[in-house]
């Protein structure tokens, strides 16, 4: 017996797939999620609208959530067209002037591409920057004490400017660009600024999307994911020296996101179709999530 282009058990499977959501839809009812979608994960215009449709499922489920965006490779593509090397320190980008003119102009254009899709499928959605509302208050950074130009390590979010739209059922997008006290601009990696939104709003979950499965022992060793690991395990294998790259801030700010009140914390593959949904509603474990405590 077929009902409509599926047969029965189909059709089954796919009730059965709503039914395994339902606790979590409970559990997340009302609750605030901060979403940090990195720019390795925006690879098409494809993947993005399947990104923001599961962003829409979230908030239509009765959930808050709260984009947090990069654009880090889109930025270095600009960078490099201006005939500039595009340098990282620690996972951190070495802003010049003329970087941080860059970084403003793209992170602005990814901001508005998001909003754009948000409204392309009946979701309400603002997109700002730290500096809208002087959400963001930051003081510049000395990664090792070095001196790296225009990046700006948040020292306060008001959050006022998030709880208005919120409210207003409106989803906010932010890109990660702030102020110091004396109105100067400054670029800020975005899993700084998520980890910081994250925690200013009390939120249930953190989830980085990026384009690695999770947090590897050895990238070049698919074996080797790690699918839990509590604070301290984190902090040891920082100190091992086996995280690099994007992946530092990121596993840092997991790390300070946790030991600040957030429960939950997730590092996912952004390329994997659905990895939020598969996340949030199914018992399926993908990714690496960062526990409070180890769970025996
Ligand atoms: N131990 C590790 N496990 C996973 N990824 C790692 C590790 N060490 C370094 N990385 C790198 O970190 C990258 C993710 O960070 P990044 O490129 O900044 O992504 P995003 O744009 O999402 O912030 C991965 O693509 C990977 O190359
Ligand atoms: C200071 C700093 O590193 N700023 C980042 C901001 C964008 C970002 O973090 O983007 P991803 O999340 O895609 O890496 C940068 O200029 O690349």
């Amino acid at each position: 017996m077929v009902i409509g282009d599926y047969t029965v058990d189909q059709v089954i499977e796919k009730a059965q797939t709503l039914i395994e959501a339902m606790p979590y839809i409970k559990k997340f009812q009302g609750k605030t999620v901060v979403v940090k979608y990195g720019g390795s994960a925006m690879l098409d215009e494809n993947l993005k609208y399947n990104v923001i449709k599961d962003v829409a499922m979230l908030k239509l489920v009765g959930m808050k959530p709260v984009i947090v965006h990069g654009g880090g490779k889109e930025i270095s593509k600009w960078v490099e067209k201006v005939g500039k090397e595009a340098e990282f320190i620690n996972g951190l980008r070495v802003t010049d002037a003329e970087t941080m003119e860059i970084a403003e102009m793209v992170l602005g254009k990814v901001n508005k591409s998001l909003v754009s899709l948000m409204q392309k499928i009946g979701l309400k959605a603002v997109g700002i920057s730290g500096k809208d509302g002087g959400m963001f208050t930051v003081k510049k950074k000395f990664p090792g004490g070095k001196d790296i130009g225009y990046v700006g390590e948040i020292t306060n979010v008001d959050t006022s400017i998030l709880t208005s739209l919120i409210e207003d059922d409106f989803i906010p997008v932010i890109a990660p660009i702030g102020v110091d006290e004396n109105y100067e601009d400054y670029n800020i990696n975005a899993d700084d600024a998520a980890c910081a939104v994250a925690t200013a709003l009390e939120a249930e979950k953190l989830v980085f999307l990026t384009d690695i499965e999770g947090v590897f022992i050895d990238p070049t060793d698919k074996s080797t994911l790690i699918s839990e690991m509590d604070i301290h395990e984190a902090k040891d294998i920082i100190e091992k020296g086996v995280v690099g790259g994007g992946m530092l801030p990121k596993l840092n700010n997991c790390i300070a996101a946790m030991e600040n009140g957030v429960s939950r914390v997730h590092i996912l593959d952004g390329r994997l179709q659905h990895c939020l949904l598969l996340e949030f509603f199914t018992q399926k474990g993908i990714g690496t999530a960062i526990l409070k405590e180890p769970l025996f």
